[in-house]
């Protein structure tokens, strides 16, 4: 079991304050969404908790030790899939960890694990296909199978879902949530879609902008996904309660709100 710790952590640019504040801990198995209006810092942080970026102050660390960069206890699942076009599924999964330095039994075991994430990822089928070669949400499946590979304690994942189509959408939430029992991985997720964060989230932060902070923090306390779940009362609770709060927090007002405020006078 890991801990990842982010307390009173501050990210400047220059002189605009991007974060302030941010508290939060996520363990081994557990997944909290990160929500928010637009330019509210949530890929920034998630980038900050990667090693990607570098924090302004405030302590980040895994069981206790700081985190100064990239390293294999965390991986990064984008948007984009960044794989490698020139090379198969299954040279796409095995080459995250290098698979020449590994000698012996260590090769052996990288091999069956890379299957091992394509029989998980539903894969087997097309695992000498090259990425130009499969739909995108595939590509995704290749790109998460990927990550795990490197057996990290947390997944850390930027709208990895949101280039593709609602139903390929819903397989990858089911499909997700699966990997997270067997992976028992932790995973900090960045979404715009407040519907997907309440399904597949533990915890719920809504951040707000201007600088970005932590605005509220939801449990979701609720039974084993499915999608009719979506259609129950208490999941519909959620989604509207988050939804607003980000609405307060945006500042922005809605065409509609704005056109009744015209015609009240
Ligand atoms: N490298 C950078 N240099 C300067 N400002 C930056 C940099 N990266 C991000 N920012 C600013 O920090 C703020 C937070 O950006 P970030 O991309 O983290 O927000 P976000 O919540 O992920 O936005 P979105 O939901 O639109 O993707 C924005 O105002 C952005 O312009």
């Amino acid at each position: 079991m890991s801990t990842l710790l982010v307390s009173h952590l501050n990210k400047r640019f220059g002189a605009f304050e991007a974060l302030r504040d941010i508290n939060l801990t996520l363990q081994s198995g557990e997944f909290v969404a990160l929500v928010g209006a637009s330019g509210c810092g949530k890929s920034t942080l998630l980038r900050i908790v990667g090693g990607l970026e570098t924090r302004s102050n405030g302590v980040l660390e895994i069981d206790g030790v700081g985190i100064t960069g990239p390293g294999h206890d965390r991986a990064m699942v984008f948007q984009d899939y960044s794989l490698y076009p020139w090379l198969s599924v299954i040279e796409n999964v095995r080459f995250c960890r290098g698979l020449k330095a590994y000698r012996g039994q260590e090769a052996n075991e990288a091999v069956r694990h890379a299957d091992l994430l394509l029989e998980l990822m539903g894969l087997t089928r097309v695992r000498n296909s090259r990425p130009d070669q499969l739909s995108g949400g595939m590509r995704q499946r290749v790109a998460i199978a990927r990550a795990l590979m490197a057996q990290p304690d947390f997944l850390l994942m930027d709208e990895p879902f949101g280039a593709l189509d609602t139903q390929t959408r819903e397989v990858m939430h089911d499909l997700i949530l699966h990997v997270k029992e067997v992976e028992k991985s932790g995973i900090l997720f960045v979404t715009h879609d407040v519907e997907e964060a309440v399904y597949l989230a533990d915890r719920v932060v809504v951040l707000a902008p201007h600088p970005g902070h932590i605005d509220s923090v939801w449990h979701i306390d609720l039974p084993k996904r499915t999608q009719d779940l979506k259609l129950a009362p208490e999941f519909l609770h959620y989604k509207r309660e988050i939804t607003q709060r980000i609405r307060a927090t945006s500042g922005m007002v809605s065409d509609l709100s704005v056109l009744a405020a015209l015609a009240a006078g």
